[in-house]
């Protein structure tokens, strides 16, 4: 099978880097200086080829290169005229696979109530815990594969899919079969499998009993499901807070996944409604990421700073709660590497990192550069993926959101407007969604 793909005509290509650049942190100049090919002069013809999934070729096809690519038989062929192309977005934070919505509680939000209020009652996390454990693995699927078809209208071409709402292992067994059968048949978005046994302490145990119910009995299942290949998990998260899991059950928990489960990622919820300090032992243990940071400190973001760990930050759900917002800026210009997620769930009910950059943008001050970065290069870094996603460089994979207008920008500014403006989402050189 040799698929090719030929996009031309376009007005814009961004590349975010064309050096293999890994991430960028938030000093980094070529932030600033993103890699964009635009077109100079109205005969300019800017394209991309992608020949079996991966990209072949970028640039202006009057470039001597193109004549490799000029006389193909193309298996679809885009006219971009008036569009720009962009990487596919990867949103590195959700929770998709759950029964139950919780529109009720959003109702008692409005009226005063707070999370913690919620949960402590029984609500919250618990509340779909109930509903998800009631559900069959077939209904869980036929949920979680609606709602990938979501994210991907909203130009997100691969996804981080947390478990977390069984609390015991029946239940977090199930999600994961979910989410496995969804990684290898699912082909529309591109996943990252995380097994979210922490989510928090279940009804009638200690975090310290729940914690030993991870450590000696989870983890161990974990292992051997994955070391036979029914379950493909990529990384560990807990949900690192006060009056859930500190950060000794935390560190117990990610040490025995190390020790357990070869490749598995390091990447939890931290310092999101209380300071915990949980940073430093993140950058100590090599996480990938960490997410949320709200209550992040000075010395905490001085470590992170100089560590590969990278802030995952959910613009979307700090407005949402109502949270302090994380100090986006001051993690950004400490040279911090940070990503966005859209940490979809049922307390935070949004699909589409378009709208996530742009309260990035508007409510963290990020500047439009360093949001596009966080929602592509810097999102597939800390998935472990940035070899092959993130920016539109030569041999990465075909994964593209075509807008229908000459401004990559617009996916930004134009609040709420991605419907109209995402004309193509490409996955792997195929047109996966494609706007009447
Ligand atoms: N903070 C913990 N986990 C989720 C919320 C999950 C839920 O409320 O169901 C989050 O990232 O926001
Ligand atoms: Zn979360």
């Amino acid at each position: 099978m040799n698929k090719k793909l030929l996009i031309h005509h376009a007005s814009q290509i961004v590349q975010i880097v064309s050096n293999g650049q890994p991430y960028l942190r938030g000093s980094d100049p070529n932030i600033k200086n993103l890699k964009i090919l635009s077109k100079q002069s109205p005969s300019d013809n800017l394209c991309i080829v992608s020949i079996n999934g991966k990209i072949e070729f970028i640039g202006l096809d009057t470039d001597e290169n193109y004549s490799n690519f000029k006389n193909l038989v193309y298996d679809s062929k885009i006219d971009a005229t008036n569009c720009s192309i962009l990487p596919g977005l990867i949103d590195s934070h959700t929770h998709p696979v759950w029964e139950g919505d919780r529109i009720n509680e959003f109702k008692m939000k409005l009226e005063g109530a707070t999370y913690m209020d919620i949960h402590k009652a029984g609500g919250g996390i618990h509340f779909t815990v109930r509903h998800t454990r009631d559900a069959s693995e077939c209904k869980l699927y036929e949920s979680l594969t609606k709602r990938l078809d979501n994210f991907s209208k909203s130009g997100t071409t691969f996804v981080e899919c947390k478990s977390g709402y069984g609390l015991e292992w029946e239940t977090e067994y199930k999600m994961l079969k979910v989410l496995t059968k969804a990684k290898r048949e699912y082909k529309s978005i591109g996943i990252s499998n995380t097994y979210l046994g922490g989510h928090a302490v279940p009804i009638g145990k200690t975090a310290d009993e729940a914690t030993d119910d991870i450590v000696e009995n989870q983890i161990p299942k974990l292992r051997d499901l994955i070391r036979s290949n029914d379950l493909e998990v990529d990384n560990i998260d807990v949900f690192c807070e006060k009056g859930v899991f500190d950060v000794e059950q935390t560190e117990r928990i990610m040490t025995k996944a190390l020790q357990n489960i070869e490749n598995i990622k390091i990447n939890f919820h931290s310092d999101e409604l209380y300071p915990l300090n949980s940073v430093e032992m993140a950058v100590r243990l090599k996480s990938k990421a960490v997410s949320h940071l709200e209550e992040i400190s000075d010395s905490e973001i001085e470590l992170m700073s100089k560590s590969e760990t990278v802030g995952i930050l959910l613009p979307t759900t700090a407005i949402i709660m109502q949270l302090k917002r994380p100090p986006a800026r001051k993690m950004l210009n400490s040279g911090c590497i940070i990503a966005l997620g859209s940490d979809f769930n049922p307390n935070a009910y949004c699909y589409a990192m378009p709208l996530v950059m742009n309260y990035a943008c508007i409510d963290l001050r990020l500047s439009m550069n360093e949001a596009l970065v966080a929602a592509t290069l810097n999102s597939a870094f800390a998935l472990g993926v940035e070899k092959s996603k993130g920016s539109l460089e030569i041999g990465k994979d075909a994964d593209f959101v075509v807008l229908n207008n000459e401004r990559w920008e617009n996916i930004i500014y134009q609040m709420g407007s991605h419907d109209q403006l995402i004309k193509y989402v490409i996955v792997n050189g195929q047109i996966v969604h494609q706007k009447n």
